[in-house]
């Protein structure tokens, strides 16, 4: 990690500002001030803990006196939005907020700036201090730093300098509208960049109490969200879109940092994500229930459709933002409330997006966030009674493994796993066309996507051409750090990713694989010596022996299969335990009919890789999941159905 530098320029003075100002503080100097932000934090330890009607319809009336707003931040430990009344932009809190009492924090300065502010403002806002006055003494700024904690829980200054906004980067969690930034057993996790290993944020590493108050604040807040009208919950969301298109580059840029994705590939992604929440809004006053023909005279028969209750949703690395507003988003519009836990790689875009949910006025607790120990957060996701539907985006052995777990308190899931995907080039196919989509479909972020291309099935008679064409278009790729213009293939997320590649390919070459491009970790400079970068690879001549045609490679692999029929060709594609997605390229209208119907998938590209949409139901058959996402179909994964049957009280004649 870079230690975050404290700057020199004159700005902020922390004084004494009277006998209640730091409690009970007795020495002085770093030491004084280390100690009193210490007692400030354990003192606030679980102020995160939302208690029985704590913040909400206060903070509602004080958000919108900014005079009251410093007082409310203080009184309820709550994170405000824009109408903080602090006299600098750069002194509006960024990290976590806790509860302290007024006379706590009665700074005499022109800037009230209470220890938790300070620290904040030294995390976020280096620049603007070049003094700390503690007690009356002034204080070497590294020592302040190192004082208020900030080589535990912090950004780097490649993050700062990368994200114009800095309010979008809590190293926090988020609980019940409050910020949470100190597990309750204090242990932190490490987010790695994955196209230099640098450290780039330390988190909070949350455990099952903190889950089981994510989960107390949903269910908190539940009644009154699933009472707004549907308008207004749409209202909310399509704010949310608006801010998220209004801060894709910061957000693109986080997504890079965290998961390596080249920028362009980052910004489509949040595109699609913005899809899906604006889709979500539209389709929120849409939800509507049947009114039935009932067989007897003296009654009336009705079906409702109502939100199911707490949504837990966990999502993986590979789309850090899309994996997240495909479940929240309709929950959200379906009047459910939710507890995310995005995956530990890839916490930041999760809580810029919450950050960004909070400021579109989503109501606290409609969206909190838990991270850290996912074995201990999915546990508790998965075994809470107060959790009526799990949705979960990863690896079919943890999809398995919750899928099990839920049955014990009969919850609805939703899983959205792994995939093995084939694709088809028949003989009567365009070529060019197929080996455009092959390889964008193989190589995107990487080979890391759950629909990428795994599988090439080629026939004899076009194998040759298809072969010069996809390894001609792979050798124009270029690697390296996804922040860099020009660059379309970033790292892999870790070392354990580029092993499995590796792997997969060294087993390939060992059973007869020809090798046409690529093969190996390219040679980069400084600082990209220690990513996990490898070279988008194209293997001829592959078998069903080897480990890619039989698991998920998830790494920029694309390996040509050849096949004389068509029955072969479905029989290979179908020989998978994973059922997601497959692609076929002929321009028979009869085959196409045939292959489409025969594929054992659940979803299908004819002559076209690009089939993701928010219209469209996105999921899988067999291992690769159950339920879909996206479109009304996911929509629907959120709604219980309710059937009424209304007595007259007389047969009417
Ligand atoms: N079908 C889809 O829509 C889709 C989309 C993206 C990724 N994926 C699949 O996801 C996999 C890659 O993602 P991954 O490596 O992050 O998967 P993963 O299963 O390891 O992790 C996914 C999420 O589950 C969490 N998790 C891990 N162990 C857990 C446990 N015991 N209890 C609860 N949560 C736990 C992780 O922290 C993460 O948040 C690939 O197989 C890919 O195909 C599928
Ligand atoms: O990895 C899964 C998501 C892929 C997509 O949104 O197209």
């Amino acid at each position: 990690m870079h230690p975050l530098r404290v700057g020199t320029a004159l700005s902020a003075v922390l004084t004494r500002g009277g006998a209640a100002c730091c409690r009970g503080a007795s020495t002085s100097g770093a030491a004084g001030l280390r100690n009193d932000i210490n007692k400030e934090l354990s003192s606030s330890a679980t102020a995160y803990h939302p208690a029985d009607g704590e913040c909400p319809s206060a903070l509602t009336t004080r958000r919108s006196d900014p005079t009251s707003s410093l007082l409310a931040l203080v009184e309820c430990g709550k994170r405000l939005s824009t109408q903080l009344d602090v006299p600098s932009a750069s002194h509006r809190p960024l990290a976590g907020h806790r509860g302290l009492s007024p006379s706590s924090v009665s700074c005499r300065n022109e800037r009230r700036l209470p220890l938790w502010s300070l620290r904040a403002t030294l995390l976020m806002s280096p620049s603007s201090v070049t003094m700390v006055r503690h007690l009356g003494t002034t204080t070497n700024l590294d020592e302040a730093a190192q004082a208020a904690g900030l080589n535990k829980v912090a950004v780097s200054a490649e993050v700062l300098s990368r994200v114009k906004d800095h309010g979008l980067l809590h190293t926090a969690g988020l609980i019940g509208g409050k910020w949470a930034d100190v597990a309750s057993d204090k242990s932190t996790f490490e987010v790695r960049n994955p196209a230099t290993g640098a450290v780039i944020a330390t988190m909070p590493r949350m455990r099952a109490d903190e889950t089981r108050a994510a989960i107390a604040a949903a269910h908190a807040v539940l009644p009154q969200w699933r009472a707004r009208p549907a308008r207004e919950r749409a209202a909310v969301l399509r704010k949310w879109h608006d801010l998220i298109q209004e801060h894709k580059a910061d957000i693109a840029a986080i997504m890079t940092l965290e998961c390596g994705k080249p920028t362009a590939e980052a910004l489509g992604e949040i595109a699609s994500g913005a899809a899906s929440v604006d889709w979500f809004a539209g389709e929120a006053v849409r939800v509507c229930g049947d009114v039935l023909e009932p067989p007897m005279r003296d009654r009336r028969m009705l079906v409702l459709k109502q939100p199911v209750g707490v949504v837990g949703a966990i999502t993986p690395w590979n789309f850090p933002m899309s994996m997240i507003t495909r479940k929240v988003a309709p929950a959200l519009a379906a009047g459910c409330t939710v507890v995310l836990k995005p995956a530990e790689l890839t916490p930041l875009t999760a809580v810029a997006l919450a950050e960004l949910a909070e400021r579109a006025e989503l109501p606290d607790g409609c969206l909190n966030i838990v991270m850290g120990d996912a074995a201990a957060i999915g546990h508790e996701l998965v075994s809470s009674d107060t959790v009526r539907k799990l949705g979960f985006t990863g690896s079919t052995a943890v999809g398995r493994l919750l899928a099990s777990g839920a049955g014990n308190t009969v919850k609805r899931i939703s899983l959205e796993l792994g995939g093995n995907a084939p694709v088809i080039v028949f003989e009567d196919a365009d070529v060019e066309l197929a080996a455009k989509g092959i390889v964008a479909s193989a190589l995107r972020n990487a080979g890391q996507t759950c629909i990428c291309a795994n599988r090439v099935f080629v026939h004899d008679k076009v194998y040759d051409k298809l072969a010069a064409a996809v390894t001609s278009l792979t050798a124009k790729l270029k690697v390296g750090d996804g922040s860099e213009t020009g660059v379309t293939i970033g790292p892999l997320i870790t070392p354990a990713a580029l092993e499995k590649v590796t792997g997969h390919v060294s087993d390939a070459v060992s059973k007869g694989g020809k090798l046409l491009f690529g093969g190996s970790k390219p040679e980069l400079p400084q600082p990209l010596a220690g990513g996990n970068f490898f070279a988008p690879t194209v293997i001829g001549e592959a078998t069903i022996d080897m480990r890619c045609f039989k698991e998920e490679t998830f790494g920029p692999l694309i390996p040509l299969f050849r096949f004389q029929s068509d029955e072969e060709a479905v029989l290979l594609a179908n020989t998978t335990e994973y059922g997601l997605a497959a692609y076929f390229y002929t321009r028979d209208l009869a085959r196409a009919w045939r292959v489409a119907e025969e594929l054992e998938f659940g979803m299908i590209g004819l002559n076209e890789v690009a089939i993701t949409s928010e219209v469209a139901p996105f999921g899988g058959v067999k291992a690769s999941g159950l339920g879909r996402e996206q479109s009304k179909y996911g929509l629907a994964e959120f709604l219980d159905i309710k059937y009424v049957c209304m007595g007259l009280g007389y047969s009417p004649t």
